[in-house]
């Protein structure tokens, strides 16, 4: 049986390490992908989740990565193989679902990019657990249980740690970052839709810089 490889593992670990906050990007319009993503990068992020939600998705991941070597980019909302197939290709470093199948976690071991796959029950925890994945999403974070759930978690999984996302702002971002099993979180509040809408791509680094800022 495959299982998660050091390699995979390390990856995971330091896309983790590298940013406390995980922007969840959606792409509209494929000209907003390298400046969005930039203006991200100067308020202080270097983890990029881009996802596959547009048709644009696996075009501005190979922009982003292109124009942003110092920058993790990552794959989301990736839901079935397939889709895996052509993040990989496009160049992404990582790739998260919101979701675990057995097709996709067996995938994920034979590719490029790691994945962080996504749980919210402690079955789902146990699918993945079984093939040596420890780091996990947590989604939808907010509604799953929120804080008090990955506290549970950590009680039989005490090597397992999470990236919450779903719901999660800027005001609660701190309720998780508090937790022993919680090194990332994740969210779109990063990239306001309205704002990405005008381009006020000053305004993105502002959000990124201040949210870093309420964290530490
Ligand atoms: O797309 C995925 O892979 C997901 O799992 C869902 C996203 O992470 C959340 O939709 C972001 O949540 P919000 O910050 O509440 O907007």
């Amino acid at each position: 049986m495959n299982l998660v490889s050091d390699f995979h593992r390390d990856r995971i670990r330091s896309v983790l390490a590298a940013s406390r906050l995980m922007p969840v990007i959606t792409i509209k319009h494929l000209d907003d992908a390298v400046p969005l993503c930039q203006a991200l990068f100067d308020g202080g992020i270097r983890v990029m989740e881009i996802t596959l939600r547009t048709e644009h998705g696996v075009e501005a991941i190979k922009q982003v990565r292109e124009a942003l070597p110092d920058a993790w980019v990552g794959a989301g909302t990736v839901t079935c193989v397939d889709q895996y197939r052509k993040a990989e290709t496009a160049g992404a470093q990582f790739v998260v679902t919101p979701g675990v199948t057995k097709a996709l976690l067996d995938f994920a071991l034979t590719s490029e990019a790691p994945l962080l796959p996504g749980v919210s029950t402690a079955s789902e925890l146990l699918l993945g657990y079984g093939l040596g994945y420890r780091e996990f999403k947590f989604f939808p974070a907010e509604v799953a249980g929120g804080p008090r759930a990955l506290k549970a978690f950590g009680g039989p999984f005490p090597d397992a740690v999470f990236c919450p996302t779903g719901g999660v702002r800027r005001e609660t971002a701190k309720d998780y970052l508090a937790l022993g099993n919680v090194l990332t979180v994740g969210g779109s509040w990063l990239t306001p839709e309205d704002v990405v809408a005008r381009k006020d791509w000053a305004q993105v680094t502002e959000i990124a810089r201040a949210s870093l800022s309420d964290i530490s």
